[in-house]
């Protein structure tokens, strides 16, 4: 662990100064593509558009004998495409497969300057977070770069989840975490077999009303995934970085997809993964606050004046801890609302119709 005092100190001679505060820029879907997939490379360009962060995936999902071209392909893409306003991820392979050195050192080298954050994937502790840090470090360095490349780890593995405040405060690079349910599951020994999402069997039933077992009870789907996201926000907003939901696999069910991303906005992620085009808008839908809350949160604020004291609006008790949690919902309305101008045009007259 290294001490406080030189948290912020670069790990490597010539490296970019570490950042002080994680940018909460807005990543309401983290859209995945294959840049080895010819088809899907194609469509770079227009869904960088649509997109808040475009993640060229090398780790699963990527054939083992095409992991060479989906390094070189995001390398080759990276370089061709202006991506606007639009933030680059990767995910690169696992640390102890055997294309990771390769796959760091390549892209940071040839486009570390275009990718703003790196995706580690089956996190197990800090050792991986440090490894990774100093690595980047000394390629930064080589390469000249003069931003630091952040890191987004995966919790996916059982050792992850218990680790997880230790990996979100690992390193001053750390932007935040997704949950992995399909790695964490087989690490667990989960007997699920979805990407995501619930269990038709993972269920609480009401009691008995008689003699009669089976009659008149009903039961009611839990999520499987409740705690591990939870402890993950907790974890994340306590090193003030930032938490994902990450992967739903059933593509076709795009209304569980939808309710599945709203639990985890509601618990406090910022976004999802999309894996197919058709979850990119459920995405953005979902992560981004409806304008009725959105006017709401800011009419509050405004009759709160310096968000102390308790008032009554429209019969509920305000006060300085509902002022805040309305400046959550206000503060991100404002950041989509500067990438977006048809949510700042939604929020503006829901606001307005609202102070009327
Ligand atoms: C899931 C897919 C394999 C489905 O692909 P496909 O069968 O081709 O779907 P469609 O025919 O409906 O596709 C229509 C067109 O759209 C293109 N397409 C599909 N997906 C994408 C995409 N992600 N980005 C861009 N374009 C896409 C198709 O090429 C079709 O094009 P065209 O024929 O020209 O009309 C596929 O969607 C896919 O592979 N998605 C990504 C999967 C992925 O990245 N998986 C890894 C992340 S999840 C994970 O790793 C688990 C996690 O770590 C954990 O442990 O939980
Ligand atoms: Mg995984």
């Amino acid at each position: 662990m290294r001490s406080p005092k030189d948290f912020f100190a670069p790990l490597a001679v010539g490296a970019p100064e570490p950042v002080r505060e994680i940018p909460a820029l807005p990543s309401r879907m983290i859209h995945f593509f294959d840049p080895s997939n010819e088809k899907m490379a194609a469509k770079v360009p227009d869904i960088a558009k649509k997109v808040d962060v475009l993640l060229g995936n090398l780790e699963d999902a990527v054939r083992a004998d095409r992991k060479e071209a989906a390094r070189n392909g995001l390398v080759t893409i990276a370089k061709a495409t202006d991506f606007g306003g639009t933030q680059l991820w990767t995910r690169v392979n696992s640390l102890d497969s055997p294309w990771v050195l390769d796959d760091l050192v390549t892209l940071v080298t040839e486009i570390g300057d275009k990718l703003d954050v790196i995706m580690v994937p089956k996190v197990e502790g800090a050792q991986d977070i440090h490894y990774v840090d100093r690595l980047l470090a000394q390629l930064e360095a080589r390469a000249g770069l003069t931003k630091p490349l952040l890191v987004h780890a995966i919790l996916e593995t059982a050792s992850g989840v218990a680790n997880v405040e230790e990996i979100a405060g690992a390193s001053p690079r750390m932007q935040g975490i997704s949950l992995g349910p399909a790695d964490l599951a087989a690490s667990r020994r989960m007997k699920t077999t979805r990407v995501g999402g619930g269990h038709p069997g993972y269920l609480v039933r009401t009691d008995p009303t008689g003699e009669d077992l089976n009659a008149g009870r009903t039961t009611y789907q839990q999520d499987l995934w409740h705690y591990t996201v939870a402890r993950m926000v907790d974890a994340c907003a306590m090193h003030g970085i930032l938490p994902y939901y990450g992967p739903f696999g059933d593509i076709r069910d795009v209304v569980a997809c939808e309710d599945q991303f709203r639990n985890a906005f509601l618990l406090g992620c910022v976004g999802a993964w999309s894996l197919h085009p058709v979850q990119i808008d459920i995405a953005k839908k979902v992560f981004s606050p409806a304008p009725a809350d959105v006017a709401w949160a800011r009419r509050v604020i405004a009759e709160m004046g310096d968000g102390t004291g308790a008032v009554m609006i429209d019969g509920k008790m305000q006060d300085d801890a509902s002022y805040k949690q309305c400046r959550v919902v206000a503060e991100l309305a404002d950041a989509l609302a500067e990438r977006d101008p048809e949510l700042a045009k939604a929020y503006d007259e829901a606001t307005k119709e609202a102070l009327a």
